[in-house]
């Protein structure tokens, strides 16, 4: 049952600056936003605040979003990603129309759905057929309009007889369907999704992505929060890193998600920073081999951090015969390194090895914890090799190998050393084999003739 409604679907105007001069090319435009929220400890402040107005201050201020600027070209697709509580939602909800900004202005370019998840939408005494209609209105579609439409909604809503139950009758995935099909149905020039599709089964989250796609390639300017970093990496053109209600960064999906997870694994209260941070019982340590010759480099696009108390100091990708290569064959069996220095004394080790596609969609990953390799204790300055042997079984393209060395410490894993698309490597076809995709499954194909009477 939907104890609330979660999705709200709206429309904001088109808005134009200087007489119409409002950059065509510009869907979104944030101009130093901020908002502060008003924090009672209990109703009767709240009521005291609105009895006594200016005399007396009954709440705390919370600053949710802090001077936030930024553009969104017309048909780009931008992920918004961040811990909970870093302003996301708050940052839709304004630029949705729902909430007001403290400070600063929006510029929205086109008609609007969103998709969000709080805050009020469906009325949830109408049935869904009323609702559909009545979300039509608000977004300035008449009931004729609407009617047109009204079979492609339920068609993609896939509700039954539900759409004639009162919305409250709901399950939470009922009513995303509902929403995402009126949301879809409107033609918004901007699709805002707030995590609401998180609710769905997994193939309508699948219908869902397949339709946000053909917006995409319609032009549509899309606005995707969500912590499903691989959709981000698969659907952005660009993505946005919130952090305690400031805008950290941007850049591309896979630059930013690789940022993020550092954000991750830092405790809630530190600010993210882009250099290795060693501790102090880590000072004097210098990893072995960190101006290794030999090291390789994906053209400065290498991301690294950790804790500084150890290191991964060479990478590399062997054929098997043992020399270094960068490119192979599909299939081929490859052996994937890593040489390693400890710089303390580390009980439970782990090591780590992740490949991406070009598009930054993890294709594998595996470690020595989830292969349930015994822990072997390092000491202070021990070097170890590690090697995980593969057979490439991937499609022909380009992928990038990243290397992990942390720690199991007290059931929370510790960065020491992790170096990010560290490697970069090519696979070829074999022969004249054109398959697509990024795995290689090695398809064998058989045609045989069936006689009239098998059939
Ligand atoms: N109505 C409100 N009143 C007071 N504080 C609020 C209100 N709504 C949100 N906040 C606070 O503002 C901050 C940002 O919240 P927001 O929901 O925008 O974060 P988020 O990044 O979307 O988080 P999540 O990933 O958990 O959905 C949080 O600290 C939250 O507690």
């Amino acid at each position: 049952m939907v104890s609330q409604n979660k999705v709200r679907v709206c429309r904001c105007d088109l808005a134009f600056q200087n007489g119409g001069s409002f950059v065509e090319k510009v869907s979104i435009s944030v101009n130093n936003v901020s908002k502060t929220y008003r924090i009672y400890n209990n109703p009767q402040d709240r009521l005291m605040q609105s009895i006594f107005r200016g005399n007396r201050q009954y709440f705390k201020e919370f600053r949710a979003l802090k001077n936030i600027t930024f553009e969104v070209r017309k048909g780009e697709t931008v992920g918004i990603i961040g811990r909970n509580g870093s302003g996301k939602s708050t940052l839709l909800q304004i630029i949705a129309g729902t909430l007001q900004a403290t400070e600063g202005n929006i510029n929205v370019n086109g008609r609007v759905a969103a998709l969000l998840e709080l805050g009020s939408g469906f009325n949830p005494d109408f049935t869904g057929r009323e609702n559909v209609y009545l979300n039509g209105a608000i977004l300035g579609i008449n009931r004729a309009e609407m009617e047109k439409r009204f079979d492609d909604i339920t068609s993609f809503a896939d509700i039954g007889d539900y759409i004639d139950q009162p919305v409250k009758t709901y399950s939470s995935g009922m009513y995303v369907r509902l929403a995402f099909a009126v949301a879809i149905s409107v033609d918004p020039d901007i699709l805002i999704v707030d995590e609401a599709l998180a609710v769905g089964d997994g193939r309508f989250q699948l219908k869902c992505f397949e339709r946000i796609k053909t917006l995409k390639e319609s032009g549509t300017t899309i606005l995707l929060v969500t912590h499903d970093l691989q959709s981000i990496r698969q659907f952005c053109d660009q993505c946005l890193l919130f952090d305690k209600g400031k805008l950290l960064d941007q850049g591309t999906p896979n630059d930013i998600v690789n940022k993020y997870t550092k954000i991750l694994f830092s405790s809630a209260d530190s600010e993210l920073t882009e250099h290795i941070e060693p501790s102090e019982e880590a000072n004097s340590f210098q990893g072995a081999n960190t101006n290794d010759e030999d090291q390789r480099k994906t053209d400065g696009k290498e991301y690294r951090y950790g804790n500084g108390q150890g290191s991964i100091d060479k990478v590399d990708i062997l054929d098997i015969t043992g020399q270094s290569i960068e490119m192979l064959t599909t299939c081929d069996e490859v052996t994937i390194a890593m040489d390693i220095t400890a710089g303390k004394e580390i009980a439970k080790p782990i090591y780590a090895v992740t490949i991406k596609s070009v598009k930054g969609l993890e294709v594998y990953g595996t470690n020595t914890y989830f292969q349930n390799y015994p822990f072997e204790a390092l000491q202070p300055n021990q070097t170890i090799h590690v090697e995980f042997k593969h057979r490439m079984a991937l499609a022909p393209g380009i992928y990038f190998i990243s290397f992990g060395f942390v720690e199991l410490l007290k059931e929370e894993i510790v960065p020491l050393d992790r170096r990010y698309d560290a490697i970069e490597i090519k696979v070829l076809p074999q022969g004249s084999d054109r398959s697509f995709g990024i795995a290689n499954l090695d398809s064998r194909i058989t045609i045989s003739h069936l006689e009239k009477q098998q059939l």
